[in-house]
């Protein structure tokens, strides 16, 4: 029997680039029809580092070319462009694919806002990494020029680091479920969301962040009542001592079991640590419910229970 699942895209299902980007959907287009060709309704969201990192620096040079004519661009909106470049994509390459396979079914992107608190702590001390990596140098001089704050990101190189809060709710919650009700696939909370606050009366500001998508796909899951929440990443399955030589892949997890290896600190904070957390957080949700996290090529063996790491209670 078909299943509601939500996908959360990781970054090689979209490459670094705009060439990349176009090439990368259309293998991600074709894992994610054979899902709905076995009969499952799928909802989407997907990562924006790179492209979030790239449209504000982009609307940051233009400010600094003439600042009079050009006024600063909030992070909010560049997320909101990211969404609607990263869609404009997504949606092609499904419905090239969709129609490539005679499968009637329209394909819609939502502008999707995530609120978060105004008060969380990670307004304070950066972590989400965006953009380009960098080299050492590089990033001393984009910390001295531009007022940066930068990390080493996973042994990869330098990149610059924004607030990431914790998304609470989908303001568009509503439209998605109506459009996913009206057999639509549905494209949501790209890039974590466009982060927002409630002000006075039904207002709602932008606030300066990246939301973790795992964090923002895991609430989406949650508040569509789906049966499992798929995580598509860059390996086949979760490991513990990763990159050791005792390294060990997972089959199975219980959240309890993840707990246990989070405290011994086995997943590497701001890759693999917030997809085992918006796993565990899931599959803890309701009964009956799992996460799974896998390639994006394994997706549909993932589904029928032959590879990934599948979390559940
Ligand atoms: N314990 C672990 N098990 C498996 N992969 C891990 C682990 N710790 C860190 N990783 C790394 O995390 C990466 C996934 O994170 P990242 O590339 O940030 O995700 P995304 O696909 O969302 O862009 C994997 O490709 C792997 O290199
Ligand atoms: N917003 C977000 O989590 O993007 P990445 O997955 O590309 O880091």
């Amino acid at each position: 029997m078909g299943k509601r699942i939500v996908i959360a895209l990781g970054g090689n299902a979209l490459g670094n680039n705009l060439p990349e980007q176009m090439t990368a959907v259309r293998q991600t287009a074709k894992a994610i029809v054979d899902l709905i060709q076995e009969g499952h309704e799928v909802i989407l969201s997907h990562g924006n580092g790179p492209q979030v990192g790239m449209i504000q620096k982009a609307m940051q040079e233009l400010t600094r070319s003439d600042p009079e004519k050009y006024i600063p661009c909030p992070l909010s909106v560049c997320v909101a462009m990211s969404q609607g470049y990263i869609g404009y994509d997504l949606q092609n390459a499904l419905r090239e694919e969709l129609l490539d396979r005679d499968i009637q079914k329209g394909v819609a992107t939502v502008l999707t806002q995530v609120e978060v608190d105004r008060s969380d702590p990670a307004f304070q001390s950066p972590t989400k990494p965006i953009g380009a990596f960098m080299t050492k140098e590089e990033a001393d001089r984009m910390v001295a020029e531009r007022g940066y704050t930068v990390m080493e990101d996973a042994g990869r190189g330098y990149r610059r680091v924004v607030a990431s809060p914790k998304p609470k709710s989908i303001v568009e919650i509503q439209s998605i479920r109506d459009m996913a009700a009206a057999g639509l696939v549905v494209v949501a909370c790209g890039g974590g969301g466009i982060p927002v606050y409630a002000t006075q009366g039904h207002h709602l500001k932008g606030a300066p962040a990246v939301i973790d998508k795992d964090f923002a796909s895991c609430v989406l899951a949650q508040q569509v009542q789906a049966d499992t929440l798929i995580i598509l990443t860059a390996v086949e399955k979760v490991a513990i001592n990763f990159g050791k030589p005792d390294q060990k892949w997972l089959d199975t997890l219980t959240p309890e079991e993840a707990e246990v290896y989070m405290g011994q600190g086995h997943f590497a904070p701001g890759s693999m640590l917030p997809k085992v957390q918006a796993a565990v957080e899931f599959a803890r949700s309701a009964p009956g419910r799992s996460a799974l996290i896998t390639l994006l090529e394994k997706a549909k063996d993932g589904v029928a229970g032959k590879t990934g790491t599948v979390i559940r209670q």
